[in-house]
């Protein structure tokens, strides 16, 4: 017997089937469209694999909580044919099995935490750096949730000296995202963080901001381990350099573990979320 799982993103659908152990058996993925034309090719795609139960990993913001009218539903997102939408329902209502729903973000985290990087931990943290910055979280071994899921992308960061650029969030203008994701790179230089790669600047403005949001998250929720993922961090040199910063930042104040090995890009890659979604099916069984 198989297990569903699905990585909803803002441009793409991931879905998969896989075994009880969280391996990818069957992998298809559909463009983000409106619901009515990307959620029947979905469930199309599970109808035909006996599966015992789904996994959903969603972008956001999200309703996770089962006490809410509301619960399984997208709430406001930008993308307004997703505004208000009944996801979970939606699904139960074709495949009538148990499904569990979670953040995009949560569920990268419990993916890492039990196949990759922060395997065997029962604390860890997933970052992505893309469009936007999310983060979720593995607390005592459980997904980190409260009245809502956290939104830790959006916390306020003290700003570079040489940084004049007035922020991209719509909330908060100069938050973490609004000054660090990759929209905010594009507009403040000009051009694609992919275009960027040479330009040692952007890089430390953008170490110097994520450093500070760890910091933060490392003294909030002492995780074992911070993956960091997404496509701005495929820079793979802003990572020595955002482990400079928070050793800076943290300044000895707490020991940390050897950053080399604390702070890693995802080790199931871009499989982390398919990966988590297949693992939080298994768990909605029980
Ligand atoms: N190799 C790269 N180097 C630098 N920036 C990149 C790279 N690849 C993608 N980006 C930037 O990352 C952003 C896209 O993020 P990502 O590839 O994680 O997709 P996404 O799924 O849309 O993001 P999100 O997870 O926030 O929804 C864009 O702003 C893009 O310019
Ligand atoms: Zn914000």
């Amino acid at each position: 017997m198989h297990y569903g799982g699905i990585e909803a993103g803002g441009t793409k659908f991931v879905c998969a089937v896989g075994d009880e152990n969280g391996n990818i058996i069957e992998r298809i993925q559909f463009p983000t469209l409106t619901p009515e034309e990307t959620i029947p090719k979905v469930i199309e795609f599970f109808q035909k694999h006996e599966i015992r139960a789904l996994g959903v990993g969603s972008f956001g913001p999200i309703d996770i909580n089962v006490k809410s009218d509301t619960y399984g539903y997208i709430t406001s997102t930008p993308k307004t044919a997703w505004t208000n939408y009944p996801f979970l329902q939606a699904l139960q209502k074709e495949l009538n099995i148990p499904i569990g729903f979670n953040t995009d973000v949560n569920v990268a985290a419990l993916g890492e935490v039990t196949l990759g990087a922060a395997k065997g931990m029962e604390n860890c943290l997933y970052i992505t750096v893309g469009t936007g910055i999310g983060a979720g979280a593995v607390v005592q071994g459980n997904l980190l949730q409260g009245f809502s899921h956290p939104e830790m992308g959006h916390i306020l960061v003290r700003r570079h000296e040489e940084d004049s650029y007035t922020g991209k969030c719509p909330y908060h203008k100069d938050c973490l995202e609004g000054l660090a994701a990759g929209p905010a790179i594009e507009e403040r230089w000009g051009k694609k963080g992919i275009e960027l790669e040479n330009n040692s600047k952007v890089w430390e403005m953008e170490a110097y901001y994520i450093a500070q949001a760890l910091m933060q998250y490392i003294l909030v929720l002492s995780p074992e381990k911070i993956i960091l993922g997404g496509g701005v961090m495929k820079q793979q040199q802003v990572f020595p350099l955002i482990r400079e910063n928070v050793a800076s930042f943290i300044n000895g104040y707490v020991e940390l573990p050897p950053l080399e090995e604390y702070i890693v890009p995802p080790s199931l890659g871009d499989n982390a979320g398919i990966t988590g979604a297949l693992i939080l099916a298994k768990q909605s069984e029980q």
